[in-house]
């Protein structure tokens, strides 16, 4: 077993330190924010991830997990640090290295044995020779730096299950050696492993979360064709997904997608992309689907009720997915002000999000305690992220607590079958509306 360093304890950082400390490696994760260091220390994590906490106490308890906000005790006996610090938007949409880079000078200050650099962050392509670089110039010993692209994979809320179960581990590097011992690390959590050269394992990552997101706006885009036609999206889409060549997944339609990766990496690609002259339109467009997309459930209440000015709306989910309290470009910060903007009053609910919503949502935006006291009154719902709490939720409790309910659900919570059985009047995606009195 080995020992390593993780920089970074964001999402992506404090999941690959405690896992690689749970598979027996010994490591210490180096973040420069005290006030998380203090708490990760005793044993509380700063994020919500399903079975995150247990494993992180356990292994601290163990010895086998630390957090230091020092880097002379963090990278003292590492022989691979990994990098994890964020790589979030320039005004432009290019990637900003300015963590990326300033990890690089401390490495190079601090190291000195010979050691592995692994950067995990998402990194546009050729910055992992650009950290090699870096870290060179500040180095004081006369030591060799292995430069290996080790690009995550994980979905927040099963950050845990992915690490453990992904579909491939990749590995960038153009010594033997690395790849090597990378292998050797990985080798636990029975991944397959893809060894191939720098670039590309650093275009891998753009390239499939670009994917993704493709075929998120194309089933959006499938799903507003649906309802001018009279076709039903989610049987448009498990009849696609039958076929192993497109396959099940990434095709509920909805509100388009959010969170920390799709939305800046996708852009970022399009300005990587630019920068060799080469204009990415499919992705271009995918892009300014989703814009549109997320504002979907606005222009459906704008168009039944005319005007919103003075209409009470119940806004259940904020973040940007479900089993996590991550709200970073989640579709209720742009709905939620073009709501206020309309005129509308805004009630809101989420299971956890909300501390992280209220830091970053309008404070107009109310917010209740259930989903019981957000519903109290309200003229209309807007459903933004299919949490099971929501899926689960009585359909008759609607009409109790509504005036009449009026519900746009933007995950499609609901079977159409089940909503009929109640007077509701129900807006999805991609499928007809309901309207019984
Ligand atoms: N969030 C995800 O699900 C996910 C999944 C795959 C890849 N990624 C990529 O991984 C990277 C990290 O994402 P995240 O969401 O974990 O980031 P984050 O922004 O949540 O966390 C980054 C952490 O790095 C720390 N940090 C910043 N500068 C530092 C320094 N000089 N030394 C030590 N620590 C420093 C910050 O204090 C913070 O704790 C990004 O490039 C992202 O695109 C994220
Ligand atoms: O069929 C789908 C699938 C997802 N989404 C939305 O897409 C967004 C992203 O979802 P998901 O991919 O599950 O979450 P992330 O945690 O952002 O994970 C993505 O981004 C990470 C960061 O790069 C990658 O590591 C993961 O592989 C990649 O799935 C969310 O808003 C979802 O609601 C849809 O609208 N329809």
């Amino acid at each position: 077993m080995r020992n390593l360093a993780v920089i970074g304890t964001g999402y992506v950082g404090l999941v690959t330190g405690v896992c690689l400390s749970e598979v027996g490696h010994h490591v210490v994760c180096i973040d420069v924010d005290e006030e998380k260091v203090k708490k990760m220390k005793s044993g509380i994590p700063p994020i919500f991830e399903p079975g995150l906490e247990e494993l992180m106490i356990k292994n601290i308890k163990n010895g086998q997990l630390h957090f230091t906000t020092d880097y002379t005790e963090g990278l003292k006996n590492a022989e691979v640090i990994y990098i994890t610090v964020g790589t979030p938007q320039n005004i432009d949409g290019s990637a900003d290295l300015k963590y990326i880079k300033q990890v690089a000078k401390d490495i190079g200050l601090h190291v000195t044995h010979d050691v592995i650099v692994a950067t995990k962050s998402t990194v546009p392509v050729g910055t992992n020779e650009l950290v090699h670089k870096i870290i060179q110039e500040n180095l004081k010993e006369n030591v060799q730096i292995d430069i290996v692209s080790n690009p995550e994979f994980l979905r927040e809320g099963f950050a845990i299950y992915d690490t453990f179960n992904n579909d491939r581990t990749v590995i960038g590097t153009s010594q033997d050696h690395a790849a090597k011992i990378m292998t050797e690390i990985n080798q636990p959590f029975n991944v397959p492993i893809f060894i191939t050269d720098i670039r590309s394992a650093e275009m891998i990552k753009y390239a499939s979360n670009a994917f993704l997101a493709t075929k998120i706006s194309f089933i959006n885009e499938i799903a507003l064709i649906c309802e001018k036609i009279g076709a039903n999206v989610d049987d448009v889409a498990y009849g696609m997904g039958q076929d192993s060549r497109i396959g099940p997944k990434f095709l509920d339609a909805g509100i388009g997608y959010g969170g920390s990766c799709f939305p800046k990496d996708s852009i970022a690609l399009v300005k990587m992309a630019e920068n060799v002259n080469h204009s990415f339109k499919i992705l271009n467009s995918v892009i300014e689907i989703n814009k549109k997309q997320q504002m979907i459930l606005v222009e459906k209440a704008k168009e039944r009720f005319g005007s919103l000015k003075g209409k009470k709306c119940a806004m259940l989910g904020l973040s940007f997915k479900p089993n996590t309290d991550d709200v970073r470009e989640s579709a209720c910060i742009y709905i939620s002000k073009r709501l206020i903007d309309e005129g509308a009053e805004v009630s809101a609910y989420d299971p956890i999000a909300i501390e992280n919503a209220k830091k970053i949502l309008d404070s107009k935006v109310k917010y209740g305690a259930n989903m019981e006291e957000t519903l109290q009154d309200t003229d209309f719902v807007f459903i933004l992220t299919d949490w099971k709490e929501f899926i689960d939720f009585p359909l008759d409790k609607f009409s109790d607590l509504m005036k009449f309910p009026i519900i746009f659900d933007g995950r499609n919570c609901y079977n159409l079958e089940d909503v009929k059985q109640y007077p509701i009047e129900y807006h999805s995606i991609g499928r007809a509306s309901i309207i019984n009195k």
